[in-house]
């Protein structure tokens, strides 16, 4: 059942946005009304994907693929059947640059749960995500160069593959398809035989040509990389193909879209004018300018820059300071402050160690304390860790501390965006998205003393948002 008509085609009556999130899953329903689409319908939970890596030790980030869809289908069975079963579309996006591996046939196997069929991941890799840290710069440096604007760094797909290739070639002779986590959605949704991947996945995973929308192929095999793993790159706004079976209530034959850039997608959701600039903060984070149409990347990347240029939509490019210390830094600090209460004999639970400092936080109005944050390096730097500077007996408590810790997270991403780079580019406003910027009004608060802009907050369920837009838009 379709609504209005736009340039002749039908306009799906409902849309099912999805974000498979480094974090948490996010599901949005959006229908047409008159003002355009509205969310009818939206739910997150946290994944707790994370897990042990088996070949890189403690330098892998891994996550366990069945928590991530267990987390998937929790949400779906929360919507109502009713509206599930008007989705015509499906819009996927998720966290860029990691690796799934999986058997193609054997990727899922389908069962009848409570709210209808649903899969379950069957012959599959961990994801390695894009907080891997299992290819040092050494290691890196021993790849070959790629032809591509994007530097190569670890946690990139393809650099993941060398160095199983590498260091673990058994590894990879169990599977004959890899593809991100929504690239895998996206291929058992449609039983794929060759997974699809859009250009903004490609491009976050290394040795991809974005001018030419290929991979460097002759490059890969010549170093012998496994290019039968490369799934087919499409555009943007490709139909990927049909769910081959209902799913959850939605009707089989649903159009699935080609899986989307997370940020991409955050972008999307909010972005109207090109004098916006975007503030993602959810486990990562991202400052991010439009380029201007036509724009397209330096042939060669510089490795020391930390703006990169990313593939958009409709050819476009966007700018993005892409730092890897976002709402994980605040996590790490939340576990570290949990550790250490369980060390001194005392249980307390991590929702209420969030809720507390932030309170604590916004009884300190300021804090002299300066803390530089990435504990998590930076793509560019990335054997600069954090550092905290100018402590003062007096600017020790929960509040100073996690006060200094928000306004460290801005600094630095404006330490790779500069707000006088903004303001010569003619922004005139900040866009804010992702949950750690909706659940924390400490960070909204330095985001708000940083930027001398105007400060405007989506949801936080922002990608799935735009995930579901991006179907609504197709041309
Ligand atoms: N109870 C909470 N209160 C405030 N912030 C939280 C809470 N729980 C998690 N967060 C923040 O949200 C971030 C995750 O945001 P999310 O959008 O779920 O990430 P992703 O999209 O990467 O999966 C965490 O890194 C943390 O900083
Ligand atoms: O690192 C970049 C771009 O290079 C980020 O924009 C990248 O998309 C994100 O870190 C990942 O997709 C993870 O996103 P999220 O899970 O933090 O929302």
């Amino acid at each position: 059942m379709a609504g209005s008509k736009v340039a002749g085609r039908p306009v799906p009556a409902c849309v099912l946005g999805i974000d498979l999130g480094t974090t948490s899953v996010k599901v949005a329903l959006l229908v047409e009304a008159e003002q355009g689409q509205v969310v009818a319908e939206s739910c997150s939970r946290e994944t707790q994907a994370h897990t042990s890596s088996l070949e890189a030790g403690p330098q892998g980030m891994e996550q366990n693929v069945r928590r991530i869809i267990r987390a998937l289908n929790e949400c779906l069975a929360t919507l109502p059947q009713q509206q599930l079963q008007r989705v015509t579309h499906i819009g996927i996006s998720g966290q860029m640059h990691g690796i799934v591996f999986w058997k193609k046939d054997k990727g899922c196997k389908w069962t009848e749960c409570g709210t209808g069929p649903a899969f379950e991941p069957e012959e599959v890799s961990h994801l390695i995500t894009w907080q891997d840290g299992r290819c040092s710069p050494t290691f890196l440096s021993s790849l070959p160069l790629p032809q591509s604007h994007i530097s190569l760094a670890t946690g990139f797909g393809c650099a993941t593959v060398y160095w199983y290739l590498k260091k673990s070639p058994d590894f990879l002779k169990s599977y004959d398809a890899a593809g991100t986590i929504h690239d895998y959605v996206v291929a058992m949704l449609c039983d794929l035989k060759k997974p699809l991947m859009s250009i903004q996945n490609a491009a976050s995973w290394g040795y991809f040509d974005s001018r030419n929308k290929s991979w460097n192929t002759d490059i890969l095999k010549t170093s012998g990389f496994p290019v039968h793993l490369l799934p087919e790159v499409g555009d943007p706004d490709s139909i990927a193909g049909r769910t081959i079976s209902a799913w959850h209530g939605i009707p089989k034959g649903a159009k699935v879209g080609i899986a989307l850039g997370d940020f991409q997608c955050s972008v999307y959701s909010c972005l109207t004018e090109r004098t916006d600039a975007v503030l993602n903060i959810s486990t990562s984070a991202q400052l991010t300018i439009s380029m201007p149409p036509g724009f397209q990347p330096p042939e060669t990347p510089n490795p020391s820059s930390a703006v990169t240029y990313f593939p958009y939509f409709n050819g476009d490019y966007l700018a993005v300071a892409a730092s890897l210390n976002g709402g994980n830094v605040l996590a790490t600090f939340v576990d570290m402050v949990a550790r250490w209460t369980e060390e001194l004999g005392l249980q307390i639970q991590r929702s209420a160690i969030y809720t507390k400092i932030i309170k604590a936080a916004l009884a300190q109005n300021d804090s002299k304390l300066s803390v530089h944050p990435t504990i998590f390096g930076e793509r560019h730097i990335p054997e600069q860790f954090a550092s905290v500077t100018n402590i003062a007996v007096s600017d020790l408590s929960l509040g100073h501390v996690t006060r200094a810790l928000c306004r460290g997270i801005v600094e630095n991403l404006c330490s790779m965006l500069p707000v006088q780079r903004l303001m010569e580019t003619g922004v005139r406003r900040i866009l804010g998205s992702g949950s750690a910027l909706a659940r924390n009004e400490v960070l909204r608060q330095e985001v708000e003393r940083i930027f001398p802009f105007p400060v405007v907050y989506g949801k936080d369920v922002d990608a799935a948002v735009g995930a579901a837009m991006a179907m609504f838009h197709r041309k």
